[in-house]
């Protein structure tokens, strides 16, 4: 039977019917609202607190307990659904497989339907695989496979190979619905759960809907409310100042908060964007997570989970080993030891790592700080204390604008959106991954350095013109590759456009026909 007669099938698509008659409306109008917002704190530059949720703030509540395979987290490899790496994850001896349908994939249908039939045998164990070269590819005996967690796209993305009532299907609710008609009875019945990871939010009122789409789907399906997990991506500033009311908003259904720190980044620079140069970031390499306001969001993502009861988790450090590399190997070990040890020390109970190879040292450094203990929830870090001028201090941020920062983010702006064009939307670009996160970050500074007219440290200002001829040698030199012609119109629409595009991913879904 084909992945499409095996996921789409007329009970699974009635399911999603239902979930877009529900919820497809709510989403529509939250989206508009983040437009309201975002322009209201263009003008202001500033974010704040909510003053209409003091209460919930202020009042005492935990989130649900964390069901029993979702106590230890202290290692999680993320990673596309493709089948050949979906076994290499759930072999990795990660505690958690964030299974990717966001940041790292391409929505081609083939992505969508496959990655659906790859969880799909993923969740009963017989996800196995023979490579045309021969190669085979089962689930190890001797390893206890990581927990999988899914990431659906975020709301801003829709389906067009679905439609209800003649609109296109929201990308969300057919990655969630899918995943969850076909596994969630599964999954309980192998002592797991269906649990999820959720992006790119900007508000409680979000978290509100997917806490009502949890409800929903439970019912529907007669499944316990309360069953299903979540872990929200806190990578969007507006959603920094509201990281206690997403907490409450799915406390029946809430494990934890994720710091997303690429995700984040883009969101400081595309909210800001024309907040002046306040707000202006050095060259993407030189903003670490020891800035002041990453520090900041950081620490008070630790102290708001573990004072609700739920986990912190840690971002990705971008450095990837090269097998064929000691050096590249060697110095992505240090970096990202370096990066776990901060966020182990900081109270983490727990991080991500890109690739099989980084499992071990994360699970070392969080070995060393655990112990015994499954997770440090009792780490309650009441001592910080952050403020809505800590958050926005962009401009205490170290570092600075340089040619070579340019190159760099024109040279793997172009050659990102290719690789997501062809298929592939995580790839080891100059040792590093990237994904669409990484890529947004890259486009959204050549956006604002353009709008700011930054001065390079060689004195050169940033103008239009100036990215365009970088833009005709990064193409020249990348002749050959695969959508480069595409990919290089799309980085000048998104980088340089005067109407800031809110997502690449919105004009690059517009070209793939597949
Ligand atoms: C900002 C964010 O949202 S971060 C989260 C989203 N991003 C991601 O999840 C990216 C995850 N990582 C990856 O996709 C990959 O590691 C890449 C694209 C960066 C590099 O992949 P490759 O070039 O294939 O790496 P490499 O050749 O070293 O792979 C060696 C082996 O490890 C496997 N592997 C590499 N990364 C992963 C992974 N994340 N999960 C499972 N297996 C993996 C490969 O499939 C390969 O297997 P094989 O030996 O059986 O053939
Ligand atoms: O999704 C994670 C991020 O850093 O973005
Ligand atoms: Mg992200």
């Amino acid at each position: 039977m084909s992945d499409v007669d095996r996921i789409l099938t007329p009970e699974a698509v009635a399911f999603l019917a239902g979930l877009h008659r529900a919820f497809g409306a709510r989403r529509d109008e939250l989206l508009a609202k983040r437009a309201d917002r975002r322009a209201q704190a263009a003008r202001t530059g500033r974010l704040d607190f909510l003053g209409e949720t003091l209460e919930i703030r202020e009042a005492i509540w935990q989130v649900a307990q964390a069901p029993a395979d979702l106590r230890d987290r202290r290692v999680e490899i993320t990673g596309p659904t493709e089948r050949k790496m979906a076994i290499n994850a759930l072999n990795s001896g990660a505690k958690v497989w964030l299974a990717d349908l966001e940041d790292a994939n391409t929505p081609h249908w083939d992505n969508v339907i496959g990655g659906q039939a790859n969880l799909y045998d993923a969740v009963r164990g017989t996800i196995e695989l023979t490579t045309p070269e021969g190669k085979q590819y089962r689930l190890k005996d001797d390893v206890t496979p990581a927990v999988i967690v899914m990431r659906p796209r975020g709301w801003h993305l829709d389906e067009r190979h679905l439609t209800f009532d003649d609109k296109p299907a929201v990308g969300a609710l057919v990655d969630f619905g899918l995943y969850f008609f076909h596994n969630a009875q599964a999954l309980l019945d192998r002592g797991s759960g269906p649990y999820f990871y959720l992006p790119k939010m900007e508000s409680h009122l979000e978290a509100r809907l997917w806490n009502d789409v949890f409800t929903h789907a439970q019912a529907e399906l007669g499944i316990p409310h309360g069953t299903v997990r979540a872990t929200v991506l806190i990578e969007t500033i507006p959603a920094a100042f509201e990281m206690e009311e997403i907490l409450y908003e799915l406390r029946d259904h809430a494990s934890g908060l994720n710091a997303g720190r690429w995700d984040y980044l883009f969101s400081v620079i595309k909210y800001f964007r024309d907040a002046g140069s306040d707000f202006v970031l050095p060259d993407r390499n030189a903003v670490t997570m020891t800035a002041p306001f990453m520090r900041s969001y950081t620490e008070l993502l630790v102290r708001t989970c573990h004072k609700r009861g739920a986990f912190a988790m840690g971002g990705m450090a971008a450095f990837i080993p090269n097998r064929r590399d000691p050096e590249v190997t060697a110095k992505a070990l240090d970096k990202v030891r370096d990066d776990k040890s901060r966020e182990a020390g900081d109270g983490f109970d727990g991080s991500w790592v890109a690739h099989p190879d980084l499992v071990p040292v994360c699970q070392e450094i969080f070995d060393g700080v655990l112990g015994t203990k499954p997770n440090q929830l009792d780490r309650t870090r009441d001592e910080v204390k952050v403020s809505a001028e800590e958050l926005l201090n962009v401009a205490a941020t170290p570092g600075s604008a340089t040619e070579a920062g340019l190159r760099a983010a024109v040279d793997v702006g172009v050659r990102y959106i290719a690789s997501w064009l062809s298929g592939n939307g995580a790839a080891a670009i100059h040792n590093l991954m990237e994904d669409a996160a990484t890529a947004e970050i890259s486009r959204a500074q050549v956006w604002q350095w353009v709008r700011n007219e930054v001065v390079l440290d060689n004195g050169v200002t940033v103008t239009a013109s100036l990215v365009r001829s970088v833009l005709a040698e990064t193409r020249a030199a990348l002749d050959g590759l695969a959508h480069l012609d595409e990919a290089a119109e799309l980085f000048d629409q998104v980088a340089l456009a005067d109407d800031f595009v809110d997502f690449l991913t919105l004009p690059a879904y517009a070209k793939i026909d597949c």
